[in-house]
């Protein structure tokens, strides 16, 4: 029974053993910070919640400190795809959960791993990720459209002219947002995102979270399409 105690490692956290598999994955998606693997959506939404509660104190540092840490790590994996992010999430959770009961089967793996540093900065008061949620479904036009439709195209000469303090157009895997009102949600910080302003920040952005989910994000920021060929 091994492999079936690997397999619910992280559901075990506040779970009486003795549940069946379905009970176990009821609790583990009622509880905050936890992460659910199938949806995109909960995926983006716990990377979000579990990142504020693991990483609000740590102190920014540069990309390259970063992948040295990560190539310090016991761990074999480097990049920071979807599957490294379940990784750190489930060895949160078990790291709360006394990992210290130091089972040694492979599946273990990353209970014995610490969660990578990130570079996350602390958000300010009114700022967190749940606050941004709730402002893109309460606010009427986040990307300052004023009527216009968000399904034009846009040129990256248009983009490069949205560089002021209401309207910060970047690009984003071919869609055009204002990422203005994100700016001070950004967990990774404001001089990070206004990198992203007046151009193309696709690589930028896939450098640092592939993973998370700015189609969802910044829904309500959409502002058009890039044009191609500019
Ligand atoms: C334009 C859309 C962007 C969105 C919607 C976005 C969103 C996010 C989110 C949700 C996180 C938290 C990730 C997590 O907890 O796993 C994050 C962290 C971060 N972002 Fe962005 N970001 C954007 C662009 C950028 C750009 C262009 C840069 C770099 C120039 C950047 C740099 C960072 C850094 C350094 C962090 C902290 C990384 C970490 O937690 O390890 N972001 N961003």
């Amino acid at each position: 029974m091994i492999a079936n105690d690997d397999d619910f490692t992280f559901c075990q956290v506040g779970v009486n053993e003795d549940k069946d598999a379905i009970d176990a994955q009821e609790v583990v998606e009622n509880i905050s910070g936890l992460r659910i693997q199938d949806e995109s959506v909960n995926d983006h939404d716990s990377g979000q919640a579990s990142g504020i509660l693991w990483n609000d104190k740590l102190p920014r540092t540069t990309a390259s400190s970063k992948e040295e840490r990560k190539g310090s790590l016991s761990f074999s994996v480097i990049d920071t795809s979807s599957s490294d992010k379940v990784n750190q999430h489930v060895s949160q959770s078990e790291d709360e959960n006394a990992v210290s009961s130091a089972k040694a089967s492979q599946g273990q793996k990353t209970a014995t791993r610490k969660p990578a540093q990130r570079n996350k900065v602390p958000f300010e008061k009114g700022y967190s990720q749940m606050d941004w949620m709730r402002l893109t479904r309460m606010h009427p036009d986040l990307a300052g459209l004023n009527g216009q439709s968000n399904r034009r195209l846009v040129s990256l000469n248009e983009v490069k002219q949205h560089q002021n303090e209401d309207s910060m157009w970047t690009v984003l895997k071919g869609h055009v947002y204002n990422i203005a009102p994100y700016m001070k949600f950004h967990p990774g910080g404001v001089d990070m995102l206004v990198k992203a302003v007046g151009k193309d920040c696709t690589s930028l952005f896939n450098k640092y979270h592939p993973w998370v989910n700015a189609e969802f994000l910044l829904e309500k920021c959409l502002v058009g399409t890039l044009q191609d060929g500019h």
